[in-house]
C-alpha cells in the first residue's frame, strides 16, 4: 500500500536521493546535507509541538510503498512563510505615465521587492519518482496537504501559497535571473537558487534593486520569464490551478516563477471534503479512489484507499484502517481523488 506520513530521521538517505533527482532548480529541496538533517529535525519538532497559532514550524511528509518500504515522494508545508528571516517576492505593477498636454499615456509594468506574502502558510517540496507517477498518486500527494491543513486550522494562516518553480532553459539557466545577474548581483542561477533553498535572503536585501524596476528595460528573454513556469512543474501548477488557487501578481525573486494563492476554506478539496467516524466492514466500492486522512499529528497518516460513505459513517477495510492507523470509531476526513 502506499500511504503519506510524517518525515523521521531514518528517511534522510531517500531525502538526499530526492534532492539529488528533483535537481537544483528545486529550491525548497537543495543537496545540503546539514540543511535536509536539520529540516527533518525541524519537521519532528513542528509535529510535535502544542500550537496554538502558526510559527516558524515546518511539516515534512513523505510518500512510502510500503511493500517495498521504498520513500517515492515528499510534500511539505511551511506554517508561516518569513517569521524566522524576511520573505521576498517581486510584486508586479503598473506605472502610468500620462501627459493630456502632449497627448501620451504609457502604461509600464513594474517589478518591485516586497513583503507581501509574509505571514502566508506555504505548500511546497511536492516531488514524486517517476516510476510512481501513476493513479492519482501526484494528486493524493498534492491534495492530502489541504485535508491536514483544515483537520488543524490553528497550525495554519487561511493564505496558502505556492511558488512554482521558474523557467529554466536546457542547460539549467533562467534568462531572467541572468538579467539581475548581469546588472546587479554578481552570483550565478545555481548558486542563488541555493541561497534561496536555504533560507540565506542576506543577499536579496543587500544585493537586489529596492526601487521599481521598469520591465521594458529588461531583455525580452527575462520579460518572458515573468510567471513563466519551468517545464516539469506544469503538472504540479494544473493540480493547483483546480484547485482554485490564483495568480496573485508576486513572482519569486530569483527565478520569476508564480507565487499562487489560494484562501484554505475556498480550496475545492477543503470543501469538497467529508468527515466521518469509520466503520471497519467489507467496501463494496471498487470504482472511486478517495484521498484519506486521519486527525493526528505524529501519528499522521494519509493514503488512496476504497471507501463506501453512509450516512452516519466511512466504511473502510481492515487494511485501510491499520495504515491510516485508526480504530473503529475514529475519524477520517476524506475526499474523491479525481
Ligand atoms: C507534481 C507531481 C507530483 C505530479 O504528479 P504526476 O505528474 O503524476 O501528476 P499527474 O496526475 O500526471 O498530473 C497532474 C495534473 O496535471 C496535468 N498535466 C500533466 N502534464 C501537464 C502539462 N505538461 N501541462 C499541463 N497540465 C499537465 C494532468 O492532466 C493532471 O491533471 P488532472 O488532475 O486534471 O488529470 C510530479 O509531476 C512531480 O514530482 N513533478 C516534478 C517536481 C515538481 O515540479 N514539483 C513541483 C515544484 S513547485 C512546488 O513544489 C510548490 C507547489 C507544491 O508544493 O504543490
Amino acid at each position: 500500500m502506499i500511504i503519506i506520513r510524517p518525515i523521521t530521521k531514518d528517511d534522510y538517505d531517500a531525502l538526499f536521493q530526492i534532492a539529488k533527482e528533483s535537481g537544483h532548480g528545486f529550491t525548497s529541496l537543495p543537496e545540503d546535507k546539514d540543511y535536509l538533517i536539520n529540516r527533518i529535525k525541524h519537521s519532528q519538532q513542528s509535529f510535535a509541538a502544542d500550537i496554538k497559532s502558526p510559527g516558524n514550524q515546518g511539516y515534512l511528509f513523505v510518500m512510502e510503498d510500503t511493500n517495498s518500504k521504498e520513500i517515492v515522494g515528499t510534500s511539505g508545508i511551511e506554517a508561516s512563510t518569513g517569521s524566522d528571516f524576511p520573505l521576498f517576492h517581486h510584486r508586479i505593477g503598473t506605472h502610468i505615465h500620462h501627459n493630456d498636454k502632449l497627448k501620451v499615456h504609457k502604461e509600464l509594468e513594474t517589478l518591485t521587492l516586497c513583503n507581501d506574502l509574509t505571514g502566508s502558510s506555504e505548500i511546497c517540496s511536492l516531488f514524486l519518482k517517476s516510476d510512481y507517477r501513476i493513479k492519482g498518486n501526484g494528486r493524493a500527494l498534492s491534495r492530502f496537504r489541504f485535508l491536514f491543513m483544515s483537520e488543524h486550522p490553528e497550525r495554519f494562516s487561511n493564505r496558502i501559497m505556492a511558488e512554482m518553480r521558474g523557467y529554466a532553459d536546457e542547460n539549467g539557466e533562467s534568462p531572467f535571473w541572468s538579467w539581475f545577474e548581469e546588472n546587479f548581483c554578481d552570483i550565478d542561477f545555481a548558486t542563488s537558487n541555493y541561497l534561496f533553498g536555504t533560507g540565506d535572503m542576506t543577499f536579496v536585501s543587500e544585493l537586489m534593486p529596492k526601487f521599481p524596476l521598469y520591465t521594458k528595460l529588461m531583455t525580452q528573454s527575462a520579460r518572458d520569464g515573468i510567471n513563466k513556469v519551468h517545464p516539469g512543474t506544469r503538472p504540479a501548477l494544473a493540480l493547483l490551478e483546480k484547485e482554485g488557487f490564483k495568480y496573485g501578481d508576486y513572482i519569486g525573486v530569483n527565478d520569476a516563477g508564480p507565487a499562487l494563492i489560494s484562501p484554505l476554506d475556498r480550496i475545492k478539496t477543503v470543501m469538497a471534503s467529508v468527515k466521518k467516524p469509520v466503520k471497519i466492514a467489507a467496501v463494496t466500492n471498487e470504482q472511486t479512489r478517495y484521498i484519506a486522512c486521519n486527525n493526528k499529528l505524529t501519528d499522521f497518516r494519509a493514503a488512496q484507499i476504497y471507501l463506501d460513505i453512509q450516512d452516519e459513517h466511512l466504511v473502510i477495510s481492515e487494511e485501510s484502517a491499520t495504515a491510516l492507523k485508526v480504530a473503529a470509531g475514529d475519524f477520517l476526513r476524506v475526499v474523491k481523488n479525481n
